[in-house]
């Protein structure tokens, strides 16, 4: 269980940090909203395919913070790697933090760019382009990967389709604290602190009461 909350959690709290550090790219995911889903319903699983920006922001997310950033193996056989020998039975760590921000690879690479998804050609996260490997690659790759999207698209397009967030007490984008921690997974290093506001003109579904609160408890405070 710890491999498929950790890590959708922590996807979810960079998505909306990279993104509220990033109004220009923030706007575009909302707009497409908007014009997708419309503001008199919520979102549904079924338009995530039209959702393009939304899937390149998430795309990139994990490209900045892959949320297992080091792949643990051991090699199967005796081999060559660079010029080095490796012997079979080797422990090998795949820094798929590192290969996600390598500048031979990915222009600009310590800036969120969602757009650069947009290029055709782009690497895509399935396994056999190996600058871009967030759920690994091979054999031993991540089981979960189609839940996990789901549940990571799905929860950013809610949050951010539902409501406008704002930084607490007038802080300035500029101003969030950016540094990832790391160990087995890679959460940030502070926690997201954001003020949201209801943006849909239709009610808030009453069968998404969190918590024992109530919509007009979640409305009012959105006011
Ligand atoms: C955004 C969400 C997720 C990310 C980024 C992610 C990433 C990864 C990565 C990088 C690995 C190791 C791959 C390797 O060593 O080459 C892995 C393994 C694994 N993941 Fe995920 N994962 C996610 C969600 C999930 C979910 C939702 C589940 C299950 C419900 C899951 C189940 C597993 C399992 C069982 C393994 C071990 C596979 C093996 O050792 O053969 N993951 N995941």
């Amino acid at each position: 269980m710890f491999g498929g909350t950790e890590t959708v959690a922590s996807a979810i709290e960079w998505a909306m940090a990279e993104l509220m550090n990033s109004p220009a790219d923030l706007k575009k995911v909302q707009q497409e909203l908007s014009d997708v889903v419309g503001l008199e319903r919520v979102v549904h699983e079924s338009d995530l395919e039209k959702l393009t920006y939304l899937k390149c922001a998430i795309k990139e997310t994990l490209r900045l913070h892959p949320p297992i950033p080091l792949l643990l193996h051991e090699t199967a056989v005796d081999s060559v790697l660079g010029g080095y020998r490796v012997p079979g039975k080797s422990r090998i760590m795949i820094n798929a933090w590192a290969i996600g921000r390598d500048p031979s690879s990915w222009k600009d690479p310590d800036v969120f760019k969602p757009s650069r998804f947009l290029d055709e050609g782009a690497p895509d996260f399935k396994g056999s382009n190996f600058e871009f490997i967030p759920f690994g690659s091979g054999r031993r790759s991540c089981p979960g990967m189609q839940l996990g999207l789901y549940g990571l698209e799905l929860s950013v397009a809610h949050l951010l389709h539902c409501f406008n967030w704002e930084l607490p007490n007038g802080m300035k984008a500029t101003e969030l604290d950016m540094s990832d921690s790391f160990g087995l997974t890679a959460p940030r290093a502070t926690r997201l602190v954001a003020v949201p506001s209801y943006r849909l003109s239709c009610p808030f579904p009453p069968e998404w009461k969190m918590n024992g609160i109530e919509k007009a408890e979640i409305e009012s405070k959105a006011n």
